[in-house]
């Protein structure tokens, strides 16, 4: 220690000194520099330092400067103005704990040195300080009791009544010291702290130091206050005395809640903020409703509106408005910008327009006569929302009624608002603009593959189509001159315009797939494929494939996929040729085709729909057939819709000499011979022969004929004239056909009258019995 201080110490009244400085005191000598002279060992602990670490340092080096005030004007220079300072400073440890004391400074001076220096006294708790001691040492009770600018009173801890109060209690609870003496604070009605518990609690220990926050202080011109009250049992000559030191919170408390209304205001806000940016990119109108739903509710503002600049940004119409009294949406005028330019002008210039009196104000009062004074509209808050490349439009808040004073908060807001309604129209303009682009796509794929599949319809069709070619004529080349067969076209002519299912029964021959051809041809389906299907030509095993197609590797052999029948037909006509012919397993499965117009490729996994028109042709005895159990009775009933009955030619003679005219012409200009007569007689010959194998027969021989041909007159050879020689000259027919032959000749003669005169078995010279017999044994039966 040095020797100054000593011999200002020596100066001093032992006895002061001996109470100042007992062993646990907090105290510092600092010289008026505000350097440290003397550091009691406490002190040193408590800031965390060796004693030769303070020495001949500045207390200002201990200011914890993270305390604001503090930091701006230096912890010496408030002290050292004063002979005598009583107060809390903030000092920040060595190793950097910041600690809040109560501290007194006091002046000493040294008269004989003409020195002076500080005493600190320092105190974690003001209320650690020995109060019996101040009370002993008037000087001690002054400083840290009736001088203290902190507001204390002492209360007897019999009656708790007040026995001292300091003048800082006297200002801060407006009572004066002579009535508050004597009286409890209840009496006082001051607070209500002193209830049976409390008085209970301190009276039952010894050295108790209690706190009570937040508590209500009514003072004498009942205006309230709140303060921190905190209880110390002290000990004055030996009586218990109850110290209570009010620490003012009624600022803080003002400010706290403040800030705890903002903060909470803001969290409400950043919510809202977040919940609106987690709408963006869903739909639009949607999640416009509930900006202007959210935004109104959390602003607590009457009306809320987003609007959209039309094309040119001449018009302004409203997409959303809320209204928050009426918890509705409420629809817009539309605004023309050239009507309000002022308005338009600055919202451009500036993005925002905070308006607190709209109805005077000079960018809004354009608006006042049509639109705010109707609705009652006094201030207005304006943001506009930017597009991509342009202004989207404006986000309005409309206030009604009483004054309004936006804050920068309210345009904080509004302008986040504003930024999520552009995220919100930017992400919509990009999902639509994907979903156009996902659609034209898929268009695209579609047609790609739509067109694949006609590519390859049409090749196969094409394959089939040359293919048939030249099995069939056209409608055109079919020549007649019986009434019979003009019947036959007109039943063909009612049918084909309808989708009816026809049947085509005749002899081998007689034309049924000419007029399978024609009836295509005359109905709505002829700009489509006439696919036709040869039952009897085609292998059984093949035919269910044939009908209905494959998949590639639905069978052996299968090595792609391959279009039925019925596929390369849809939208046209299906003509089953010999549908006699059809195997019994398959003709169920056909059945369900027709009735259905659904196939499944063999191999396939799905049905697939086909539109078509069935033509189905025989040249055998359906019915007969299905006694026999070779035909299905439901797909005879299915396909028997409309029969047409094709006479054989023998029973329609007159169109012998035009079918002959057609067909010598045909292949005198195909084999270029020059025929050009055809004699009376040969024709009549024709005419009597039976032609078993009806047109064909007719053609092929008059083919024949104009091939071996040398001139211009048509000679059948091996062709008698005679009814009878032309019969046996008929060099590969059986005897069962002749007699076929012969017996259909008579019957046709007859007109199928079997007994009696002029029956064919009298003709016959038979029996009729054994005539019946044998046209059993023939298989001759009157077509119906
Ligand atoms: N009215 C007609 N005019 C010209 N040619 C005809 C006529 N009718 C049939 N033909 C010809 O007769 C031949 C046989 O005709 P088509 O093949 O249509 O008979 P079909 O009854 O279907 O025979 P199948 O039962 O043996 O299949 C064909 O060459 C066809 O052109």
């Amino acid at each position: 220690m040095c020797a100054q201080l000593q011999k200002i110490w020596s100066e001093l009244n032992p006895n002061e000194l001996a109470k100042v400085l007992h062993e646990k005191a907090l105290i510092c000598f600092l010289n008026q520099s505000g350097k440290f002279m003397y550091v009691s060992q406490p002190l040193t602990v408590l800031l965390e330092c060796d004693e030769s670490e303070l020495l001949n340092k500045s207390i200002n080096s201990l200011q914890c400067t993270k305390v604001e005030q503090q930091a701006k004007h230096p912890l010496w220079g408030i002290i050292s103005n004063e002979t005598f300072w009583n107060g809390y400073i903030d000092l920040s440890t060595k190793r950097g704990k910041d600690l809040r004391v109560l501290t007194t400074f006091a002046l000493l001076e040294n008269k004989e040195l003409h020195e002076s220096y500080y005493i600190g006294i320092f105190d974690l708790n003001p209320l650690h300080v020995d109060f019996q001691m101040f009370k002993e040492n008037d000087s001690c009770y002054n400083s840290f009791f009736n001088n203290s600018p902190i507001p204390k009173s002492v209360f007897d801890l019999e009656t708790f009544k007040y026995v001292d109060v300091n003048e800082a209690w006297e200002d801060y609870t407006g009572f004066n010291r002579n009535n508050a003496l004597n009286h409890t604070p209840n009496e006082l009605k001051l607070h209500t702290v002193f209830n049976s518990e409390f008085i209970n609690t301190i009276k039952s220990s010894e050295n108790i130091s209690i706190s009570h926050d937040k508590v209500e202080l009514i003072n004498h011109s009942d205006s309230i206050k709140h303060a921190t009250l905190t209880f110390k049992k002290i000990f004055i000559h030996n009586q218990a005395y109850l110290l209570e030191i009010i620490m003012d919170s009624t600022e803080r408390l003002k400010y706290q809640k403040v800030l705890e209304k903002i903060s909470k205001k803001s969290v409400q806000k950043k919510d809202v903020i977040l919940k609106l940016a987690g709408l963006v990119g869903g739909d639009l109108s949607y999640v416009f409703k509930e900006i202007t739903r959210l935004a109104a509710k959390t602003m607590r503002i009457e009306r809320v509106s987003i609007w959209q600049f039309e094309e040119g940004k001449n018009t302004i119409a409203c997409q959303s408005a809320y209204n928050l009294k009426e918890h509705d949406y409420f629809k817009q005028v539309e605004f023309k910008a050239h009507d309000y330019p002022k308005y338009f002008q600055y919202l451009f210039k500036h993005k925002t327009l905070r308006v607190d009196d709209a109805i005077h104000s000079e960018q809004t009062e354009e608006f006042a006569e049509r639109y705010l004074k109707p609705l009652n509209i006094t201030a207005t808050l304006d943001v506009l929302i930017q597009g991509h490349q342009t202004h989207y439009g404006v986000l309005c808040f409309e206030h009604i009624g009483s004054k309004k004073e936006w804050t920068i908060e309210d345009e904080e807001f509004a302008t986040s608002i504003a930024n999520i309604i552009s995220l919100a129209v930017e992400c919509d303009k990009r999902n639509t603009a994907e979903i156009e682009l996902i659609k034209s796509n898929q268009k695209l794929v579609g047609l790609n593959s739509e067109l694949k599949n006609l590519q390859k319809k049409l090749e196969q069709e094409n394959i089939y189509l040359r293919e048939e070619i030249d099995l069939v004529f056209n409608y055109e080349e079919m020549v007649y001159g019986s009434k019979s067969f003009s019947q036959v076209l007109t039943d063909v002519e009612r049918v084909a315009t309808t989708n009816a299912t026809v049947l085509l029964l005749g002899e081998s021959g007689t034309g049924k797939e000419l007029l399978a051809r024609a009836i295509h041809n005359t109905s709505s389906r002829k700009s489509k494929p006439l696919i036709k299907v040869n039952c009897a030509a085609i292998p059984k095993e093949l035919i269910e494939s044939e009908l209905f197609g494959h998949k590639k590797g639905s069978f052996t052999g299968a090595i792609s996929d391959k279009l039925g029948k019925f596929q390369l037909a849809d939208g046209g006509t299906l003509f089953l040729d010999e549908i006699g012919e059809l195997p019994l397993d398959m003709q169920p499965k056909l059945l369900r085709a027709i009735q259905e117009s659904e196939i499944e490729p063999i191999g396939g996994t799905k049905t697939q729909k086909v539109d078509i028109r069935i033509i189905a042709a025989t040249n055998r005895d359906l019915q007969e057939e299905v006694q026999a159990k070779n035909f299905r009775e439901d797909l005879y009933f299915r396909i028997n819709v409309f029969p047409i009955i094709i006479p054989p030619l023998r029973e329609r003679i007159e169109d012998i000499p035009i079918l002959l005219e057609h067909f010598v012409n045909k292949y005198s200009k195909l084999y270029s011979k020059s025929v050009k007569y055809i004699s009376e007689e040969t024709k009549r010959d024709l005419q009597s022969y039976s032609w078993p194998g009806n047109i064909r027969e007719l053609e092929n021989l008059v083919e024949r004929a104009i091939i071996l041909s040398n001139d211009e007159k048509l000679k059948i050879p091996n062709f008698k004239s005679s009814e009878k020689e032309s019969l046996i000259s008929s060099t590969n027919l059986s005897l069962d056909d002749v007699q076929r032959i012969h017996i259909k000749k008579i019957l046709h003669k007859t007109n199928w009258k079997i007994e009696g005169p002029d029956g064919a078995a009298e003709l016959l010279q038979m029996k009729p019995s054994t005539l019946r017999d044998r046209m059993k044994k023939l298989g001759l039966k009157k077509l119906t």
